[in-house]
């Protein structure tokens, strides 16, 4: 049987590019063309020629694309003009894109009170702008902007905008849900009434904004009720609340609704890395519980799943991570059994027999430690530093004598307010006592420097290590200064290795400390077990 084709329409580059907090640079746009065009979407929606220098620039030099087409974006002619004189209508002629949409009203209240023109006169406005693009463009496009509410309002209006751009020549008339207010139920009933009222589901495409947080769940539905094309973009962007996520309707228009979207499993399989690529470019921290592609997604805790996943993952999995590019994670917590704790060991390649009495105590460990304020569950390397303690040996790489850390607030002699910081630390590597002193625009950062200027030059790998993210938090806020902290510190080193630890303390300094020492003591015991297996084959 044949599966049902649904073509994807992408606007990251337009109605992504009108999200709260973004703005691409013409070299962001082309960067995330080519990512949309190596992943199979069909048409890419690059800007709004004319709107501003930006989107000008993406279209005089517009990416080559080798499996989408590019479209460029505009709206209807100005009421009173002719659509050849229109000079919005000129930019999207002479931008280099073979498809052209056009968003034009389709709510009668819009028409009189956003344009202060007559209902008849909107309908003139679509019909000429929609066929000048059909007769200079390779394709154009018509968005019926406010379709479903006015739609609810005059539902003959709303239809006969769809009917003319249509008629006029346009592919796909896309039906938008602007105000992102329609639930599901209802999209799927009002497209199924405009299929049967003639316009067939072939020609028309789903645009929905997700106000509701129902963006997704309306353009399925959409899809059940005969739209075949269907627009969002990257992980949601858009306006306001952003748009129907790509990244989720893909996945479950293929894997759940047996859809012919135009991407294969190769390309099915790189949306976890296409997404994050996206917030990377945005320089902000991926959603770890975005369905199918966060961190979170398929990461199972509560120690009930975890018994179960182990026997077979179908029993807390709705499909297989690596469907989409996602990977399976076991967590470790207050909340874990057995199962948790054996299911790491696997992965940190710590061979237990199950029925030690000594698993046991490391479930029973990680919960006190939890109790007292640890985190296991985002700090995977001190749970295999603890778990090695406790069933096996870490080497102590160091020991420390002890820290002194200073905090000055001056006047520089610029005049400048500065707040500097200085740590000595003394430790015993190998049995010889070493001393240092550093300073760091802050107390941990004083203190991290100190430890490497005495440890680099004996474990010349930490030079690689790099500490990327250091969270704090106060976990008994009602004892004030007297409260229990923890430090979370996220390391990388120059290979992409990455790996957090915790620290707790009722002093943050302390805290930090921990976190830090763990952090080291990993990445030197890594390096030591790869060296060691590597030599052993
Ligand atoms: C639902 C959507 O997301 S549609 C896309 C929205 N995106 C954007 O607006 C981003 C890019 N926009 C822009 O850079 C600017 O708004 C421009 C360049 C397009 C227009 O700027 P300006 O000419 O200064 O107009 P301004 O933005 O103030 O107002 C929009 C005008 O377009 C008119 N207009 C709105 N929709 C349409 C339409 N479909 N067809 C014709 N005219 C329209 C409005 O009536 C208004 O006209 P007025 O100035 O005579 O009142
Ligand atoms: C066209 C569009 O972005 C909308 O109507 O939401």
């Amino acid at each position: 049987m044949t599966s049902t084709r649904v073509h994807l329409f992408d606007s990251t580059l337009r109605d992504g590019a009108q999200t709260h907090g973004v703005d691409f640079s013409a070299a962001d746009k082309t960067a995330i063309a080519r990512a949309l065009d190596d992943l199979g979407i069909e048409t890419i929606e690059g800007g709004w020629p004319g709107a501003n220098p930006t989107d000008d620039r993406f279209f005089a030099a517009p990416p080559h694309l080798t499996r989408a087409r590019l479209a460029a974006f505009g709206m209807t002619r100005r009421p009173g003009r002719s659509a050849d004189n229109d000079p919005g209508l000129r930019a999207l002629l002479e931008a280099d894109a073979p498809v052209a949409v056009l968003v034009g009203k389709s709510w009668d209240f819009q028409c009189r009170v956003a344009l202060g023109v007559e209902p008849e006169e909107n309908i003139r406005m679509i019909a000429d702008s929609i066929a000048l693009m059909a007769r200079e463009k390779a394709e154009a496009m018509y968005d019926a902007e406010h379709f479903f509410d006015g739609y609810a309002d005059n539902p003959a209006y709303a239809v006969a905008c769809v009917k003319a751009a249509l008629d006029a020549g346009a592919r796909w008339a896309v039906l938008c849900d602007t105000n992102g207010g329609t639930l599901p139920h209802d999209v799927e009933r009002i497209v199924s009434e405009v299929v049967a009222a003639g316009v067939p589901g072939e020609r028309l495409g789903i645009h929905c904004h997700n106000d509701t947080d129902n963006a997704v769940a309306n353009s399925l539905a959409a899809v059940r009720a005969g739209v075949r094309q269907v627009q969002g973009t990257l992980n949601g962007l858009g306006e306001r609340c952003g748009n129907a996520n790509l990244i989720s309707l893909i996945p479950s228009l293929v894997l759940k609704m047996g859809m012919d979207v135009g991407l294969g499993p190769d390309d099915l399989a790189r949306l976890t890395e296409v997404s994050r690529a996206l917030d990377e470019r945005l320089n902000r921290a991926p959603d770890a519980r975005a369905p199918y592609v966060g961190d979170s997604a398929f990461a199972h805790k509560g120690g009930l799943h975890v018994s179960a996943v182990e026997k077979d993952p179908r029993c807390y999995e709705h499909i297989d991570p690596t469907a989409v590019g996602n990977r399976r994670q076991i967590l470790v917590s207050d909340q874990a059994g057995r199962s948790n704790v054996l299911a790491r060991f696997r992965e940190i390649g710590l061979e237990v027999d199950p029925d030690d009495p000594k698993v046991l105590r490391v479930v029973e460990e990680v919960k006190l430690r939890e109790f007292k304020g640890y985190a296991y569950d985002g700090a995977g390397a001190s749970f295999a530093l603890l778990a090695r303690r406790l069933l096996d040996h870490v080497p102590d790489y160091f020991r420390l004598d002890g820290f002194r850390v200073i905090d000055e607030r001056r006047w520089n002699a610029k005049g400048e307010l500065i707040t500097l910081s200085e740590a000595t630390i003394k430790a015993v590597i190998r049995g010889e006592r070493h001393m240092a002193v550093a300073e760091g625009n802050g107390p941990v950062n004083a203190l991290d420097a100190a430890l490497r200027k005495v440890l680099v030059p004996i474990y010349p790998r930490l030079a690689d290590l790099r500490l990327v993210d250091y969270k704090v938090r106060i976990l008994t806020p009602d004892a004030a200064t007297a409260a229990i902290t923890r430090v979370m510190i996220e390391s990388a080193d120059t290979g992409g290795e990455r790996w957090t630890t915790v620290g707790v303390s009722s002093n943050v300094i302390d805290a930090s400390y921990n976190a830090l020492h763990d952090s080291i003591t990993y990445m030197l015991f890594s390096a030591e077990t790869v060296a060691t297996a590597d030599a052993a084959e």
